[in-house]
C-alpha cells in the first residue's frame, strides 16, 4: 500500500495546510477549516487509490465534503477498472482532520496541522463524534502506563520508564473545566503541566519523540482525533489508549447529546455495545499497514508552520509508516507562481 501513496499523501496534507495558513490570524475559524477541507479533497481525488472516509467532517451536520462514507480517489470512480491497476483498486480507509486546531489557525497560535491516517479497509476504528479519554506516552512507557491507573501512578511509572524524576516530566492537558481535578493531581504529584487550548493530536504525537519535552498527554478530547493520534502512535511504537466518554456531565460541554441514556442508545445503534471499553493503539488502528501524515499549519513542536514568500510557500510535514518503520520529515518548497526567488529561510 505504501509505495507511491506515502508520497502522494504528503502533498494532500501540504495542500490543506497551505490553504488554511492563508487564513492564519484572521479570526475566521470556519473559513480556515473549509479551505483546508476543499484543498485536501481536491488533491486526494487526484490519487490513484480507492479510498473511503471513515473519519471526516461533521458526522451530524451533513458536511458536503470529506463526509463519513465519501469515496475518494481516481479508483473510486465507476470506470476505475479501466483507469487503475489491481493494487490501486484495493479499498482503503482514511481518517482526516484537514485543519486540526481551527481556533489555533484563526488566532495565530502554535500547534495546528493538517492530518490524516490511512489503513486497509476496516483498519481504522470508525469513532463516533463523541469524546474520548486519552493517555499517550513515549515508546519506552508503552504498555506500562495504563489509563485505568491514576495520574499519580502513571507519573511514577513514566518516571521509571524514562529515567527522569517526576518533576522532570511535562504532561499536556487541554485547558478545560473538566480537567481541573486532573491538573491538580498532576501538579500535586510533582510533574509540570502544559495547558493547551486546542490540538490534542499534536500533543499525542509529541509524546512519540524524545526531545519535545512532552512526556504524556492526559485528559479528554474528541474521539475522532483519538483515532488519528492512535494511528500515529501505532506506526511510531508509542503508547496510546482511549476510552469513549458518553456522559455529558463528565465533559461539561453538552456537545454530545442531551443525556447519557440517549448517548448509550446511539452507541449501541452504531454497534458499540462494550461502551466502557479501553482501546489501545492497535485496536483503534488495527490494520496491518498504517500510514499517518501531518503538515504544520502554524508552527508546533515537530513541524514548522507554512511560510509564504513571493510566488510560493515552504512547508514541513511528517509521514509515519508502520510498514517501512519510518518517520519521515519532509521539507518542501512550493513554487506556486514563478517566484522571483526560491526562498530558503
Ligand atoms: O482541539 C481540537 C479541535 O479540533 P478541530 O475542531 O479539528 O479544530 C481537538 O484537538 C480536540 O481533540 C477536540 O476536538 C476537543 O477537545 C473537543 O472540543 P472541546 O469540547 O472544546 O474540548
Ligand atoms: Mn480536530
Ligand atoms: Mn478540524
Amino acid at each position: 500500500m505504501e509505495n507511491t501513496l506515502g508520497l502522494e499523501i504528503i502533498e494532500v496534507v501540504e495542500q490543506a495546510a497551505i490553504a488554511s495558513a492563508k487564513w492564519m490570524g484572521k479570526g475566521e475559524k470556519n473559513t480556515a477549516d473549509q479551505v483546508a477541507v476543499e484543498a485536501m479533497r481536491e488533491r486526494m481525488n487526484k490519487i490513484y487509490m480507492r479510498g473511503r472516509i471513515v473519519i471526516g467532517e461533521g458526522e451530524r451536520d451533513d458536511a458536503p465534503m470529506l463526509y463519513i462514507g465519501e469515496e475518494v480517489g481516481i479508483c473510486a470512480n465507476p470506470n476505475a477498472k479501466d483507469l487503475c491497476n489491481p493494487d490501486e483498486l484495493v479499498e482503503i480507509d482514511i481518517a482526516v482532520d484537514p485543519c486540526e486546531g481551527t481556533n489555533l489557525v484563526a488566532y495565530g497560535q502554535p500547534g495546528s496541522m493538517a492530518v490524516l491516517a490511512i489503513s486497509e479497509k476496516g483498519g481504522l476504528f470508525a469513532a463516533p463524534d463523541f469524546y474520548m479519554k486519552k493517555l499517550a506516552a513515549p515508546p519506552a512507557a508503552k504498555g506500562k502506563v495504563d489509563i485505568n491507573k491514576s495520574a499519580t501512578e502513571n507519573l511514577k511509572i513514566l518516571s521509571e520508564c524514562l529515567d527522569r524524576a517526576i518533576d522532570e516530566l511535562v504532561v499536556v492537558v487541554m485547558k478545560r473545566e473538566r480537567h481541573n481535578d486532573l491538573i491538580k493531581e498532576i501538579r500535586d504529584a510533582g510533574a509540570r503541566v502544559q495547558l493547551i487550548s486546542d490540538g490534542d493530536v499534536g500533543a499525542a504525537l509529541s509524546c512519540g519523540f524524545a526531545g519535545t519535552n512532552i512526556h504524556a498527554l492526559m485528559g479528554i478530547g474528541a474521539a475522532p482525533e483519538g483515532v488519528i493520534s492512535a494511528a500515529a502512535m501505532r506506526a511510531l511504537g508509542g503508547h496510546f489508549q482511549g476510552q469513549l466518554i458518553y456522559d455529558p456531565a463528565i465533559v461539561k460541554t453538552g456537545l454530545i447529546g442531551e443525556s447519557k441514556e440517549a448517548n448509550i442508545e446511539r452507541l449501541n445503534s452504531m454497534g458499540i455495545t462494550d461502551i466502557d471499553k479501553v482501546y489501545d493503539a492497535h485496536e483503534l488502528a488495527s490494520g496491518e499497514t498504517v500510514l499517518f501524515a501531518a503538515c504544520g499549519i502554524t508552527s508546533g513542536n515537530l513541524m514548522q508552520g507554512v511560510r509564504f514568500f513571493h510566488g510560493g510557500a515552504r512547508t514541513q510535514s511528517l509521514v509515519i509508516s508502520s510498514q517501512s518503520k519510518t518517520a519521515r520529515f519532509v521539507d518542501t518548497i512550493h513554487m506556486v507562481e514563478q517566484p522571483k526567488v526560491v526562498q530558503l529561510h
